[in-house]
């Protein structure tokens, strides 16, 4: 992809506004946020700090950072009403639809009525979303209505925990931080274009982020870390991979968590996760998942020059962690709604209502024909 063109179709390479929060693939391959290499990011930082660096336009220090966790933890209790909605939606549900509407309805029950309530009601997104998933998920699939309180210092670690109804370990904890650190943010990617459109007509926060939930659903965006766990699960060993991939570009087939519509030689994210999936794969004693992952990674780039995208080596991470697939997406949403909703505050700071033009195609003139006649 080392000859990427950058233009056409899809506004690709178009510049679409102005953003101070991150740039992607500048060399080629470079992330960063607010300036911040994303490499060290994911070495040194919490989850919640880049938060507050996306939201808050600073790194806290010590005392803001005590305060900033302090404050998310306090919000995590869902309102009786969201949690009775959650308890209608069914079993077989997309767990990104009950996303959706669980942002939906929390817009209806705690409505940002005014701008100077943002920050407060992008935290308790923040603090709420892995509530409203495991909540959902724990009661259609066991019948247990759960606590969502846990004594969780991150937000990585307190989804773990009310997922699994114990503590995480270590190394879980970790990598949850890490990867809610690498999906946080991506400058004009689709679920962000969606929300700053919503932002610009000056909608509501809960609007701006339930539209974003939708466009980071399909299985070019964010659904790809699960249709990439579908893609090796159906795999024994690396040498059927190999076969089961050659046998999908020969038929032309999309191959999912493989690409990227920016970056042309690499994702950086990639390196970072595949290291984690690595580790949670000897804690397994895996000897199928991983290794079917690197020769996928190996046939594609050998093949097609196609290289992994940050969702590919998340998934074998995840699913090595316990996580059920279909619950892949919605941690995407756990992190990206601190993105999301910076972009949205940085929208309204600077506010255009967002309506590009449309190169018409259609006919030059239509003669009106009776409905009678048609
Ligand atoms: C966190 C994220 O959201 S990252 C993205 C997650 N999405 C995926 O992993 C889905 C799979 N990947 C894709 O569909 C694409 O690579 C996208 C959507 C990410 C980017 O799309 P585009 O920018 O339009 O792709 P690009 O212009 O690089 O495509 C060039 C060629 O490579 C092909 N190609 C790109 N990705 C893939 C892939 N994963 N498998 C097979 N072929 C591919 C395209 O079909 C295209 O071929 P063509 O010229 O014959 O039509
Ligand atoms: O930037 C994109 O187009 C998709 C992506 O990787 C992301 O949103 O993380």
């Amino acid at each position: 992809m080392v000859d990427k063109k950058l233009s056409g179709a899809g506004l690709r390479g178009q510049v679409a506004g102005e953003t101070a929060l991150c740039t992607v693939g500048k060399t080629g391959a470079g992330l960063t946020y607010r300036g911040y290499d994303i490499t060290e990011l994911a070495d040194n930082a919490q989850f919640e700090e880049v938060a507050y660096l996306l939201l808050r336009g600073k790194l806290p220090n010590q005392q803001e950072l005590d305060a900033y966790k302090e404050k998310l933890r306090g919000m995590r209790a869902l309102p009786e009403a969201l949690k009775t909605t959650l308890e209608q939606i069914p079993k077989d549900a997309h767990p990104m639809d009950v996303m959706r509407t669980g942002c939906s309805m929390l817009g209806n029950l705690e409505t940002e009525t005014d701008f100077s309530q943002q920050d407060d009601k992008i935290d308790r997104m923040l603090a709420l979303f892995p509530g409203i998933i495991t909540y959902w998920y724990r009661f259609a699939h066991e019948g247990v209505r759960i606590e969502t309180d846990s004594d969780s210092d991150s937000i990585g670690g307190h989804f773990l925990e009310l997922l699994h109804g114990k503590k995480p370990n270590e190394l879980h904890e970790r990598v949850m931080n890490v990867s809610l650190i690498l999906y946080a943010e991506h400058e004009f990617n689709a679920s962000t274009f969606t929300a700053r459109v919503c932002a610009s007509t000056l909608s509501d926060i809960h609007s701006c982020v339930t539209g974003a939930i939708g466009s980071l659903r399909g299985p070019l965006h964010g659904g790809a870390n699960e249709a990439a766990m579908a893609l090796i699960q159906k795999f024994q060993s690396a040498d059927e991979a190999e076969q089961g991939l050659m046998g999908m570009l020969e038929r032309k087939e999309k191959i999912m968590g493989f690409g990227h519509a920016i970056y042309r030689e690499s994702d950086p994210r990639n390196a970072i996760i595949k290291k984690w999936s690595q580790q949670l794969a000897e804690e397994v004693g895996d000897t199928v998942l991983y290794p079917v992952s690197v020769r996928c990674e190996e046939v594609m780039w050998r093949e097609k020059k196609l290289f992994c995208n940050a969702d590919f080596f998340h998934a074998s991470a995840y699913h090595f962690m316990g996580i059920p697939t279909e619950l892949f997406t919605p941690i995407f949403v756990m992190s990206r709604v601190s993105g999301w909703t910076a972009h949205v505050k940085e929208q309204r700071a600077n506010n255009r209502i967002i309506r590009p033009s449309a190169e018409y195609t259609g006919p030059e003139h239509s003669e009106w024909v009776a409905i009678e006649q048609r």
